[in-house]
């Protein structure tokens, strides 16, 4: 089967799907399966980001960082601590397996198992209903924009000649940096400067802001503090003001202070990834967040197209793209009314201790919500779990609004991301504190931090309350 458009004609399938990353897979897996037939266009590997420059080479790297870090770490526990010995390509050969383990599921052969026709090139929008790519024209009756992002770089005089990482050629670097300096402390930065740390290298991070800043602010402190114990340098309210290469990478802050390291890596933030694909020949209206969609993710200006994950401008997440493609699939082949909600989309930063959060930060619920919103709180140093583990920094706090009912959550600390998922869950069904602080949890586990939230939630109410000892003493009469 030819693995380029040249040999194709004009293909005139139910839908053209532009992307087989994370969001663009997923339509095109669950159209064809319902039945529709499907184009999906891919210029560079199947897969995207989340499986070959994001998600899955991080989250590996984060794993055998953690090993690392648990061997000089057995001291607590009784176990005589031992320094780790790093083997820089074999952990490369780690992460490379993990991707290769992975891939077989998004691949071509799977896709093209499934039915679905793979075209391995770019597209780009001829006309607002032709898409053209290699040698093939593809005039479906929907188009799903599924093209991504990519790293930003700032303007920062020097830094385009400067040698420097990206997300993009980071986890196919062969040696190990001896000191890498990391642009952006927000999850890109911190999750690679801990894994680096862990791994032996000097980190810096230099940020513009606040490390951390979009995390629920109580939530990053417990973060930053652990980070910076393991030696990682993090220096917020830093602006580069040049960088200059050489021997390694020197940035110069405004001010004059300069920093040097051996290698640089840029985590400022992402773009959308639209350049070349035609969108005005198209006359899909777009702006610098990504394709100008309606609730329905679809194109306020060409009907026709609808947007899906990173390019559509709602977040950047492998999670946030599949349930957009849920969506799109309903509107596009049933015609069903679809609304993309944000409120319930959880979000997970992988440091350790991690930070998983769901719904409204603190401060836009006392806003929206004022008296009828209060937070209900757990410190994981009351967790048995915890205890055990002597994994007891961090907390789990609940927003509860008006008549009870969960808005949302953050939680920070070993297995944040696990404990969010039942906070999701509540915010997505609309139940209540009671719902949580009722459900009965394993003990002894980290999940009852969600629960014991909840309860903390009705303990005054409950336990201070002279009602309700006048009443148990009453009935007690009764015998
Ligand atoms: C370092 C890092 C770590 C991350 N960690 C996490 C995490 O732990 N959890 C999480 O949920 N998210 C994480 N993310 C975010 C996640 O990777 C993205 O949100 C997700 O990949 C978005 O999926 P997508 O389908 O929108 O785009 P992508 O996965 O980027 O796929 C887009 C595809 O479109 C292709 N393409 C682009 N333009 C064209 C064109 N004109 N023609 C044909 N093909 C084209 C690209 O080659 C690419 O394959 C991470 C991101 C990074 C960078
Ligand atoms: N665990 C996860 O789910 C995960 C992990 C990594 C990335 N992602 C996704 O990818 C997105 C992009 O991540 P990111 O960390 O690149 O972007 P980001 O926008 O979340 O954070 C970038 C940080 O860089 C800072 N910054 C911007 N310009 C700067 C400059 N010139 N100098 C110094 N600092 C500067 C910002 O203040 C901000 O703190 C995330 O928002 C997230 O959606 C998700």
């Amino acid at each position: 089967m030819a693995r380029d458009g040249a040999s194709r004609g004009t293909l005139t399938p139910d839908l053209c799907v532009i992307g087989a990353g994370s969001g663009g897979l997923s339509v095109a897996a669950g159209a064809v399966q319902m039945g529709a037939s499907v184009v999906l266009i891919e210029a560079g590997e199947m897969g995207g980001d989340c499986l070959n420059a994001g998600c899955v080479p991080s989250k590996a790297l984060l794993a055998a960082a953690k090993h690392a870090h648990m061997m000089g770490a057995g001291a607590p526990f009784g176990v005589r601590p031992q320094p780790a010995e790093v083997d820089w390509s074999a952990v490369r050969a780690h992460v490379r397996g993990v991707i290769d383990a992975i891939a077989p599921h998004d691949s071509q052969e799977r896709f093209e198992g499934l039915g679905v026709t793979v075209l391995r090139a770019f597209a780009r929008f001829v006309d607002d209903r032709t898409v053209e790519a290699g040698g093939a024209t593809v005039r479906p009756r929907r188009f799903v924009i599924a093209t991504g992002s990519r790293p930003r770089v700032p303007p920062i005089p020097g830094l385009a000649e400067t040698p420097h990482l990206t997300n993009e050629t980071l986890f196919a670097l062969a040696e190990k940096p001896a000191h890498l300096l990391i642009l952006g402390g927000g999850p890109i930065g911190m999750e690679m400067a801990q894994a680096h740390r862990r791994l032996g290298c000097a980190v810096t991070v230099l940020e513009a802001g606040r490390a951390l800043g979009r995390e629920d602010p109580e939530a990053a402190a417990v973060a930053l503090v652990a980070l910076r114990a393991e030696g990682v340098a993090i220096r917020e309210n830093a602006k580069v003001a040049a960088a200059a290469g050489g021997d390694g990478v020197t940035l110069t802050l405004e001010g004059g202070e300069t920093v040097a390291g051996s290698h640089l890596l840029v985590a400022v933030g992402r773009a959308p990834a639209l350049d070349g694909l035609g969108l005005d020949a198209a006359n899909i209206a777009h702006d610098d967040r990504g394709v100008t969609v309606d609730a329905g993710l679809r194109s306020v200006s060409n009907r026709r197209v609808y947007a899906v994950g990173d390019v559509a401008g709602r977040g950047q997440f492998t999670h946030l793209a599949g349930h957009h493609a849920g969506l799109v699939i309903r509107s596009a082949l049933f015609r069903l009314p679809v609304k993309a909600r944000g409120d319930h989309i959880p979000r997970v930063t992988f440091t350790d201790p991690e930070i998983a959060a769901v719904g409204p930060s603190e401060a836009e619920a006392r806003a929206a919500h004022g008296d009828r919103f209060s937070v209900a709180r757990l410190d994981l140093a009351e967790v048995d779990r915890a205890r055990a583990e002597r994994a007891t920094e961090g907390f789990a706090k609940l927003l509860i609004g008006p008549g009870g009912r969960v808005l949302g959550g953050t939680v920070v600390g070993r297995g944040a991301g696990e404990l969010i998922g039942v906070v999701a869950l509540a915010v997505s069904k609309g139940l209540k504190a009671g719902d949580l602080a009722g459900m009965v949890a394993p003990y002894p586990t980290y999940g009852e931090a969600a629960k014991r939230a909840a309860g903390a939630h009705f303990a005054p109410k409950l336990f201070g309350n002279p009602w309700v000892k006048r009443a148990v003493r009453l009935l007690a009469r009764f015998g």
